[in-house]
């Protein structure tokens, strides 16, 4: 019997995500261990795998960490930096070494590569998000290998996704992927920190309870990276969730992934695909306020998928408008779906508690349509 890793070989659009530990190498310099640099070698080996399964007419997208990492030795930076202005400019250097490897590695094969940086922001709206699935559409219909980071030189602490595992789970999405790899230094998840002591692989992944079992405690080997194994799994959490098939493995095993062949921890997918606004709304969106539900509209929201009127709401926090996302929070203040709101926040308390037909002819409607709410 096949094992359940053949859904990532038949996946035809596979998001490849690889981390900052498997790019880089230590300087060796002394005293300066974390200082950093493209390691070439390593970099070859990943593009002559993802060159195999394009070559198979497969696409392939890859979120490419490192810029941070790759611009450390240039700029004679001994770690990651802390500062926010530091990280900016280590990513400004670093990028363009990054993307530069990158072209010349595919470029071997004849294939060229595309840059494609977002922004949290990018995500946050619909209509970026329609622009940016629209350019890596174009990309994969050209034979061109998208390379996405995040846009780290404009990123700040506030609108940033921080990790580009997540940002893989909404590539995963974005571009109507089967399949996502995510690479690291650890050839998998183990049942805990494998650097810490004795542990052993979990080959697979069949539910969320065992995703959120994973103990991911302590710092991560290489030293570059940033989230460690819990950011794989929140990444795996939000793509297998998607519809998406996950595999989480090294560097080494691209290919054996890609091929569908036993390796590393797969993550079976749950649900199908969720259409894009639900999605977006769900992990993309930053809400601008919140409404308080009392328990009978939580219930008909929640359980009866019902749209929002304003008869079972209690409150209104928030500046937004008409269109903004927004929190439904039920009477103990937790979320429990977003929704774009149909009236802006002003508009919103004279409406509270009242039944539809009381209100006037201009507001003889929903306050969140059932289509536009996503359930937490
Ligand atoms: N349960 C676990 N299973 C595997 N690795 C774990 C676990 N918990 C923590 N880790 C750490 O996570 C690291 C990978 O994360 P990180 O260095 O951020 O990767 P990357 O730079 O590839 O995104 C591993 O090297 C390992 O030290
Ligand atoms: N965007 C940053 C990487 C952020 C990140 O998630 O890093 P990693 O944990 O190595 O995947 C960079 O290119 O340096």
């Amino acid at each position: 019997m096949a094992s359940a890793h053949q859904a990532l070989g038949d996946a035809r659009r596979v998001v490849v995500k690889v981390g900052s530990s498997s790019l880089t190498m230590p300087s060796g310099r002394p005293g300066k261990s974390r200082a950093t640099g493209l390691d070439r070698t390593r970099i070859d080996l990943l593009v002559d795998a993802l060159v195999g399964a394009v070559k198979d007419g497969r696409d392939i997208v890859l979120v490419s960490s490192g810029a941070i990492a790759a611009g450390l030795e240039p700029l004679r930076l001994g770690a990651r930096p802390r500062d926010l202005a530091t990280q900016q400019a280590a990513a400004s250097v670093g990028q363009m070494l990054l993307v530069h490897a990158y072209a010349e590695s595919f470029g071997r094969h004849g294939l060229h590569v595309g840059q494609v940086l977002l922004t949290a922001d990018d995500l946050q709206r619909r209509t970026h998000y329609r622009n940016a699935q629209r350019n890596l559409d174009r990309l994969l219909n050209l034979g061109v290998i998208p390379i996405v980071n995040e846009n780290d030189a404009v990123a700040t602490d506030e609108i940033r996704f921080g990790d580009n595992d997540r940002l893989a789970a909404l590539t995963a999405h974005l571009v109507n992927a089967g399949g996502m790899i995510l690479l690291s230094d650890v050839d998998g998840v183990y049942d805990a920190n494998p650097n810490r002591g004795s542990a052993n692989l979990i080959a697979e992944i069949t539910d969320e309870a065992m995703l959120q079992a994973v103990d991911t405690k302590g710092a991560s080997s290489a030293g570059v990276g940033t989230g460690g194994m819990a950011t794989k799994l929140d990444s795996a959490r939000i793509a297998s969730g998607a519809g998406v098939s996950v595999i989480i493995t090294s560097m080494d095993n691209a290919a054996d992934a890609l091929a569908g062949r036993t390796v590393g921890t797969f993550v079976h997918k749950r649900g199908k695909r969720p259409p894009q606004r639900r999605f977006w709304l769900r992990w993309a969106s930053v809400p601008k306020g919140y409404l308080t539900l009392d328990d009978g509209a939580v219930r008909a929201v929640v359980k009866g998928r019902k749209s929002l009127l304003p008869a079972g709401v209690t409150g209104v926090a928030g500046s937004f408008a008409a269109g903004d996302a927004i929190e439904l929070r039920d009477l103990q203040g937790v979320a429990v779906a977003r929704g774009l709101s149909s009236y802006d926040a002003g508009e919103i308390p004279a409406l509270l508690g009242k039944q539809i037909a009381d209100l006037d002819a201009d507001h003889q409607r929903e306050l969140i349509h059932r289509d536009d709410i996503a359930l937490l």
